[in-house]
């Protein structure tokens, strides 16, 4: 039996060279575009990604997975089902607490600032060392790539030369080809070499490609990992859409960064420094002027690189942004038309929008500075070239043909500048992707279900909650639960009751170690539950949240992820149980009809159903219900509670955590637990003798039920 309330006093406190079918000027449009590549990834990797990745972020009840591991309620969701709860309860007339307003600046500071990692932001070079790193397995296949690149490069770089020989031969009589061939073969041989050239080139293209997809894909495995182990006060400051955003567009931006770009920065380098290479063997005089442009653009490259990474990360955001208020706003479409919101969605949308569209101009107009900066020094360094090579072939100090070889070497190292630059501000983009990823990445859970502990040996045999203290993370200033004290034996069916807001799901959340208590100890058999294995613990629970969403695709398919090994018995059986299989048996597809994204195929109540069933299938040893029958008529609501506690269920031994408000539920339990104003046990004991007590906690809440009906 429930122990009372031990007293809540002393604890109490409150690319160039066109490599890969890019074109290839100098003037990059790799760098020019930059939002539109950001926001395009976004877009293409966003569809396909979302269908992926949202549905297990937006996961609701808590069960056991199919891989054994425990899944949880996202705080996305929570945000999204707080949203959508409060017009419905304005509209049935049910108050609001009055502290369960929207989080104001400073709790969503704090949020912020919970769900930040601490620590110092790394240079960006150590930061692109870092994702460099982070490209390891992708070595092999990039080094191959590089191999390649350098076949490539060698061929192209022998064209001007080429070039300039036959531009001899063709001008002069007594030039011939080298090596004694015929012209014929002379053109052979080039056309085989520039065959294997292109052949060298689309070997590049595809093993670089790959290696980038390969990376991102990893990227996001991680990421994705990372983020859905994360505990709960991290979920409390971030939206979803952000994280959606940076798994899908931050990890594109980072993986081309250093696979597809390195490839093109090197292809530049090598480019830019054979080519002047070979311009000094052909001509030191003309390649001083040529090369006289070189410092103040590499200047200028640094500046622009350096720009365009705070634009990067800047546009990053803002790119995050409109993906969260899209998915939001979608993702709850019933409220905005219940509310006719469509026009101001559309301009908070459009808002949005325009930030981005703003740091997209802001783009073009440095890139449209730099770039044609560049075009034009090149071309005023052409017309000096122009003029020194006329006058030098006119004297004979050089061939034409070595004119033509110089000017198109030129022209190669221009690109290859350009591209060099382009490299740079790519990196940069990369970097600036690449700290949030980063963040992320680097963040340890405050509670980690996988960090070592205490597995018990044997069964629950005593729940306890000793002089626990609670305040959310996102909201310091606010003390949820004070000095609270209370005993839970094994197989007993307890109800927590009491006021809106006072705590009662914060107790459930503090049961399955979503927060960890601000003062006190959570206990199960004497354990601390900080020293348990939590995957272990969490094992042994199931919880039906207040509002359950379920999982987008067929009944069957949300009832296994309570337990992937069930037989179809054990799923009929778990949703008779739950009073659920009389209309799942009507249903045109029975187990396998298709509920909708987060159930919205299924009327709150039948959803709340296919919930019990899902956790009963999970054979918990404490079930945790959260208001979960609350959507349910009197007559279904007796089925299900007499289900839930009948003597078939007692034979169980399974211990029943219930947080209710209506009379009905509270009654099925052996104990009530009523919190009360102060933040602990107001007073606890068996329904009926609670409501014989003249001023008693439970008596004067149902009073007031009854009267507000
Ligand atoms: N994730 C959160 N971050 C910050 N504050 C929270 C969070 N969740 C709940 N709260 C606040 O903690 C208090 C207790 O919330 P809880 O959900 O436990 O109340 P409850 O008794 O279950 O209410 P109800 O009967 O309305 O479901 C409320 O004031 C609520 O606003």
């Amino acid at each position: 039996m429930l122990n009372r309330q031990l007293g809540s006093t002393a604890a109490r406190q409150a690319s160039p060279g066109g490599g890969d079918g890019r074109p290839s000027t100098s003037t990059s449009p790799r760098a020019v575009d930059m939002t539109q590549h950001v926001l395009a990834s976004g877009g293409r990797a966003r569809s396909p990604l979302l269908a992926d990745v949202t549905t297990p972020l937006l996961s609701s009840t808590v069960v056991r997975g199919p891989d054994g591991r425990y899944y949880s309620t996202s705080p996305g969701q929570q945000q999204q089902q707080q949203q959508q709860s409060r017009p419905a309860s304005a509209l049935s007339g049910r108050s609001e607490p009055a502290d369960a307003g929207a989080m104001d600046e400073k709790a969503a500071a704090a949020a912020a600032a919970a769900a930040e990692p601490g620590g110092k932001k790394p240079g960006a070079a150590s930061a692109w060392l870092r994702l460099f790193r982070m490209a390891r397995p992708e070595y092999r296949m990039l080094g191959g790539a590089v191999g390649l690149l350098l076949v490539s490069s060698g061929v192209s770089m022998a064209i001007p030369f080429s070039m300039g020989k036959i531009i001899d031969m063709a001008t002069s009589a007594g030039a011939a080809m080298p090596y004694g061939l015929t012209p014929a073969q002379g053109f052979g041989a080039l056309a085989a070499v520039f065959a294997v050239g292109a052949l060298a080139n689309a070997g590049r293209i595809v093993l670089m490609r790959t290696a980038g997809e390969r990376m991102v894909a990893r990227l996001r495995r991680d990421l994705f990992g990372r983020v859905v182990r994360q505990d709960m006060a991290f979920f409390d400051g971030s939206r979803t859409g952000d994280l959606v955003s940076r798994l899908s567009t931050d990890t594109a931006v980072v993986s081309r960064s250093i696979t597809s770009n390195v490839s093109d920065g090197l292809r530049a380098a090598l480019s830019a420094a054979a080519g002047v290479a070979m311009m000094v063997v052909v001509s030191p005089k003309l390649t001083g002027v040529m090369l006289g442009i070189i410092p103040p653009l590499a200047l200028w490259g640094v500046v622009y690189g350096r720009f365009v990474r705070r634009l990067a990360r800047d546009t990053q955001q803002a790119v995050g942004a409109l993906s969260r208020v899209a998915e939001e706003r979608l993702g709850n479409v019933r409220t905005v038309q219940a509310f006719s919101g469509e026009a101001a969605e559309e301009a908070r949308f459009d808002g949005e929008a325009q930030r981005i569209l703003a740091l997209a101009r802001r783009e073009a107009v440095a890139s449209a500075l730099f770039f044609g900066g560049n075009g034009l020094a090149g071309n005023l360094a052409l017309l000096a070239f122009l003029a020194l090579g006329g006058r030098m072939v006119l004297r004979g100090e050089i061939s034409v043909g070595d004119m033509a070889s110089v000017m198109m070497y030129s022209g190669y190292v221009g690109m290859s500048l350009g591209g060099l630059t382009a490299f740079y501000a790519e990196a940069m983009k990369g970097v600036g992707a690449g700290e949030r990823l980063l963040e992320l990445l680097d963040r340890r859970p405050a509670v980690d279900a996988a960090a070592p502990g205490v597995r018990l040996a044997g069964p629950v045999e005593t729940i306890a909650f000793a002089a626990v203290g609670f305040r959310y993370p996102a909201r310091p200033d606010a003390a949820v639960l004070r000095g609270l004290s209370l005993e839970i034996p094994a197989g007993a069916h307890v109800a927590i009751a009491g006021p809106s807001g006072k705590g009662k799901s914060t107790l459930a959340a503090l049961l399955l170690r979503f927060y960890d208590p601000s003062d006190g100890r959570v206990l199960v058999n004497g354990h601390d539950l900080r020293t348990l294995q939590l995957h272990a613990w969490r094992r042994r629970l199931a919880l039906v949240p207040q509002e359950p969403a379920l999982f987008a695709g067929s009944i069957r398919d949300n009832l296994l992820y309570g337990n992937a090994q069930a037989s179809d018995a054990q799923l009929v059986e778990a949703l008779e149980r739950a009073d659920a299989w009389h209309f799942v048996e009507r249903l045109p597809a029975q187990m396998d009809t298709y509920v909708g994204e987060r159930g919205a195929a299924l009327s709150g109540g039948q959803r709340q159903r296919v919930a019990i069933a899902r956790a009963l299938l999970a054979q918990p040893e404490v079930l945790i219900l959260d208001e979960a029958t609350s959507a349910l008529d009197g007559t279904r609501e007796a089925r299900v509670l007499g289900a839930l506690h009948g003597g078939a269920a007692r034979a169980r031994r399974m211990t029943v955590v219930t947080v209710a408000h209506r009379a009905s539920t509270l009654r099925c339990s052996d104990t009530v637990v009523v919190l009360g104003d102060d933040g602990g046990v107001a007073e606890a004991g068996a329904f009926d003798e609670l409501m014989l007590r003249p001023d008693g906690h439970l008596r004067r809440l149902m009073a007031a039920q009854q009267h507000a009906q």
